[in-house]
């Protein structure tokens, strides 16, 4: 690294000294509970999001109270992050089913979706649903808009899992109307912050702060890099961020997951030279969603995210449908704890 980015790297906010590393945890049906909730505050986490991709603000209002019960249990106030729906393209409500390779699928009856994602896919495009768990081709658009599929990769399909049309940049505003609701809400949920998902231009954070100053808010905005135009344009919009989020469940999805390495170490790169505040997330613990210890590689994950600079990580399904959540963040807190204290003591460090 280069002595100038050597000093940026130790200016920045989780600089051993100054630390202020964030530890998010996402909100979901395995934690909404007060005392799982109140031990995930004790044992560190000290943010949390809710995804709105799963349902309105209002609509998780007895898990909100539960937050909140909790850090004042506590006596811990941590960050709550809403996580807005924006226009990520998901599938709707269907009954858990299994696929299987080869398959023959439509893409619309099957597997039921709104119109505008519907009429996306053309023949010969490849469609990601669940971070990229389940593959399918489109052989032929039918004469209903339904596209006949093949599966590639297999898995069982749930609801209102994430879609994603390879090669192709979504068309929509960073917002949808929900989302204004949500922003409606934010006071009275005692939400402190935003995650604006698949942010690709500077338009779509002009239109996120215009948003915010009409409804008088004063929210801190995660700006989600989801997909390579988000990349490309990242230095023309990192401004009028506050936490650059790498998320790489949808953005594996789009450089590929072989990629996806270079491509963190790149956005990692941009954020150092504009002494840029980000997070990493998604995948850091998942094998803790069934197992009480986590793996080397993933130690080895969310060490690097930390001693290289990130201000923030934060888990997905881990804490939200995992089976130990207390035990995620206590595993997240204890690595980044031996992540910091390496940096304490290795401040010239170049490697
Ligand atoms: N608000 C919620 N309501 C219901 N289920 C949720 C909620 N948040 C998360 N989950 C469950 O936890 C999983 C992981 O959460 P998250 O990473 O936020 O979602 P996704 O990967 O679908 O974007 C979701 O796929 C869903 O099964
Ligand atoms: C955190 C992410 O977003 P979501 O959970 O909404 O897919 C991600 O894509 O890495």
């Amino acid at each position: 690294m280069a002595k100038e980015n050597q000093k940026l790297e130790n200016d920045r906010p989780n600089n051993p000294e100054t630390s202020a590393l964030e530890l998010f945890g996402t909100l979901g049906p395995a934690c909404a509970d007060i005392q799982i909730l109140e031990k995930m505050i004790q044992n560190g986490m000290n943010g949390i999001r809710l995804n709105l991709s799963h349902g309105p603000l209002a609509a998780h209002e007895d898990w909100i109270d539960k937050l909140h019960q909790a850090m004042e249990n506590t006596g811990k106030e941590i960050l709550f992050l809403m996580d807005l729906k924006g226009r990520e393209l998901r599938i709707k409500e269907l009954k858990p089913f299994e696929l299987e390779k080869g398959q023959l699928i439509l893409f619309g009856k099957d597997i039921p979706v709104e119109t505008d994602l519907l009429v996306l896919p053309q023949t010969g495009d490849k469609i990601l649903i669940d971070d990229g768990k389940i593959e399918l081709i489109v052989l032929k658009i039918l004469e209903d808009g339904n596209r006949l599929c093949e599966v590639l990769r297999p898995a069982v399909l749930k609801a209102n899992k994430s879609v994603k049309i390879t090669g192709k940049i979504s068309p929509f505003s960073p917002l949808c109307p929900e989302d204004l609701t949500n922003l409606d809400q934010a006071r009275k949920y005692r939400v402190n912050a935003i995650m604006v998902p698949f942010v690709q231009s500077r338009r779509d954070l002009e239109q996120v702060h215009h948003i915010l100053e009409e409804k008088s808010l004063d929210l801190k905005i995660y700006a989600k890099i989801e997909n390579q135009t988000g990349i490309d344009h990242l230095e023309s919009f990192m401004d009028l961020a506050d936490v650059i989020v790498i998320a790489r469940g949808d953005l594996g999805n789009d450089v590929g997951f072989y990629d996806l390495p270079a491509v963190q170490a790149r956005i990692e790169k941009i954020c150092h030279q504009h002494q840029k505040d980000y997070m990493v997330v998604t995948q850091m613990l998942t094998s803790m969603i069934d197992s009480p210890i986590c793996t080397r590689a993933e130690a080895n994950d969310v060490f690097y995210a930390i001693k290289n600079g990130a201000s923030s990580i934060m888990v997905t399904n881990e804490t939200a449908i995992g089976h130990y959540p207390e035990l995620v963040i206590d595993t997240m807190k204890k690595i980044s704890d031996s992540a910091i204290r390496y940096k304490a003591e290795n401040q010239s460090d170049n490697n």
